[in-house]
């Protein structure tokens, strides 16, 4: 059963077991809030532009395509055969399929229904429908079936672009809003490559990912689409998630490097494995940087420099995609691509247009504690929910905080294990756990379908990490809800953040708008982190009593261990017997 989707039907925590002290209230009239668009108004604003996943078009199509494909998929007729096609015919809508695209005219109008700006030389035409696929490339029956299999039955305006321009060998740099289906953009065409190349044994596509659940992520969407697909009888499209055992197997030669075709991998894993010669690179065709501006920001750019330098093969293509590219990347891509096509989805910069956003004042540290607590009160708290912090020492004390208060909570940061990370993950995604706190290591690409709700309980330190972080809601066409508490602290650090909510359509007010306006002193101190002071701990419990409540659980936790000792003495007197 999708939980995910019964929970965010609706579901509030229940105030009693939340353990909601009455006292906790928040005075609102001490509260400056701005409510920036009502659920309401946005649903309706819910244009066909905005409509990524076509979910006001009943999709039934499934059986219908399955049908065509079978007929179809062994047509190998390119776009050349189209070029003569009158050009001033309108897109022609096939109700079942989407649109064919075989014009310019008819891709201008396409481009236009998506805010789609696209620059670059030689653009080639974007696909209306994945069955534009079939009558302009040779594109594989098997991987069309893994598609419609998926329910990935009609292109998002990214994939409309990306699939294409990868297929005809271009180089791309690609920006398009959270969770609008950047992953399949670059693995649809770089899984046909690999097919089109199945000559070639070895390693032919590499993507690498900042973070290691993104890289998780992109491995299991991958396997997906790869499913019984053979590149000759015996040799199935082989992928990897390049993890420390496989590395170590690598390493030491007891897995081939010429098994996998594919390898998707952190920045230093890879690295590491490179250096030592493990991996015959000679057959790479293709490299792709998801999340490209984290990758060439300053924590991440030397390691891809190395990647870079370390793949020496001859016409290497490159792509990045991001939901946020600064111009510092765009130079970046320009240098290392040729010919780059650049593709911007919507506007560079703007959050994904199906997010409520909105700011809530809290005046201090105390404030925003309380400001959680009134959320709950008043059913506003609807899980699933994501907390940001801005560092682990945060993250915990919330966690904490939240705990006591008996809230179904857990927190993912850096200093968990992977392991621990992992289940904390799937029980999230299982809907066994309400609400989900963590750093930003989870802001990125991270795809849980039915988040209801981002808080940020730190402002983000950058419109590019805000942007990121909220875009955990209202992913794959659905809307989402994003609440930014701050205090007198950030007067300079929510000014971006204002912006952004000023790009996306939010309305915002006059005295808002007008504090928005970074002075040339403010933008300084943002570039060097100064933006804030430091914050206080997190706590609306006198120091006494959290002394006690610590005491408390140390007792709790060695009684636990006691218990468990006793439990395995028995075990080991039992296997004795
Ligand atoms: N063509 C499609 N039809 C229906 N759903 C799709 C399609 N393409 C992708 N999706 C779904 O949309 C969701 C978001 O996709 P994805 O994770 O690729 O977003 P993204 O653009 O990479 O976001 P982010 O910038 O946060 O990384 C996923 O659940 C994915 O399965």
């Amino acid at each position: 059963m999708d939980i995910f989707r019964v929970l965010t039907r609706g579901a509030a925590i229940n105030k009693n077991v939340a353990g909601v002290s009455k006292g906790n209230s928040v005075d609102y009239s001490k509260v400056d809030e701005t409510k920036i668009e009502s659920s309401e108004r946005q649903e309706h604003r819910m244009t066909k532009e905005l409509d990524f996943f076509r979910n006001k078009k009943i999709i039934h199509k499934v059986n219908d395509l399955k049908k065509k494909d079978s007929d179809n998929v062994n047509d190998n007729s390119d776009d050349e055969k189209n070029k003569d096609k009158n050009e001033d015919d309108d897109v022609t809508e096939d109700n079942d399929i989407g649109p064919k695209i075989t014009t310019k005219k008819e891709a201008v109008t396409l481009r236009k229904s998506y805010k789609g700006n696209i620059t670059g030389e030689d653009i080639p035409l974007p696909i209306g429908s994945f069955e534009d696929l079939i009558t302009r490339f040779s594109f594989d029956k098997r991987l069309l079936n893994n598609l419609i299999e998926n329910q990935f039955t009609e292109p998002t305006p990214i994939q409309c672009e990306g699939i294409p321009m990868t297929l005809k060998n271009r180089d791309i740099l690609a920006c398009a809003p959270t969770g609008s289906g950047k992953t399949l953009a670059f693995l649809i065409p770089l899984l046909q490559q690999i097919i089109n190349d199945k000559e070639t044994i070895g390693l032919k596509g590499l993507i690498i990912s900042p973070t290691k659940e993104l890289a998780n992520q992109i491995f299991i969407e991958s396997i997906k689409l790869a499913s019984r697909i053979y590149l000759d009888k015996k040799r199935p499209l082989q992928i990897a998630l390049l993890s420390k055992s496989l590395s170590m197997k690598l390493k030491n030669k007891i897995i081939s490097d010429k098994k996998y075709d594919l390898i998707i991998s952190t920045p230093l894993r890879l690295i590491d494995v490179m250096k030592s010669e493990s991996l015959d690179l000679s057959n790479l065709k293709n490299i792709i940087f998801d999340e490209a501006d984290k990758l060439f920001d300053k924590t991440f750019v030397e390691q891809s420099d190395a990647i870079l330098g370390l793949c020496n093969t001859k016409n290497l293509r490159k792509s990045m995609f991001s939901a946020t590219i600064p111009s510092s990347v765009e130079e970046i891509a320009n240098s290392i691509m040729l010919d780059p096509i650049r593709i911007i989805i919507g506007h560079k910069e703007a959050a994904n247009s199906n997010i409520e956003q909105k700011l809530v004042y809290c005046g201090n540290e105390e404030g925003k504690l309380i400001a959680i607590r009134q959320l709950v009160q008043e059913g506003e708290f609807k899980p699933p929910i994501i907390i940001f912090l801005e560092s682990i020492t945060r993250a915990k004390a919330l966690y904490h905080e939240l705990m006591y208060d008996k809230m179904n909570v857990d927190v993912i940061h850096a200093e968990r294990t992977p392991t621990q990370r992992e289940k904390i993950i799937e029980r999230f995604k299982s809907g066994e756990l309400w609400c989900l706190i963590c750093t930003d290591v989870l802001a990125r690409g991270i795809d849980f379908k039915g988040v209801n709700l981002v808080i940020n309980y730190d402002v983000p330190r950058t419109a590019q990490a805000y942007v990121h972080r909220i875009g955990r809601t209202g992913r794959g066409g659905r809307s989402g809800k994003a609440i930014t508490l701050y205090t007198k602290l950030d007067s300079i650090a929510i000014k971006p953040i204002i912006n952004v909510m000023k790009q996306s359509g939010c309305e915002v007010s006059e005295w808002m708008d007008k504090i928005s306006k970074l002075t040339k002193k403010e933008k300084q101190q943002l570039k060097r982190g100064k933006g804030k002071d430091e914050r206080k701990q997190i706590s609306t419990v006198p120091r006494v009593d959290r002394l006690k409540r610590a005491r408390k659980q140390e007792m709790i936790e060695g009684s636990k261990r006691r218990m468990y000792k006793e439990a395995h003495k028995e075990t080991e007197v039992s296997e004795q017997d």
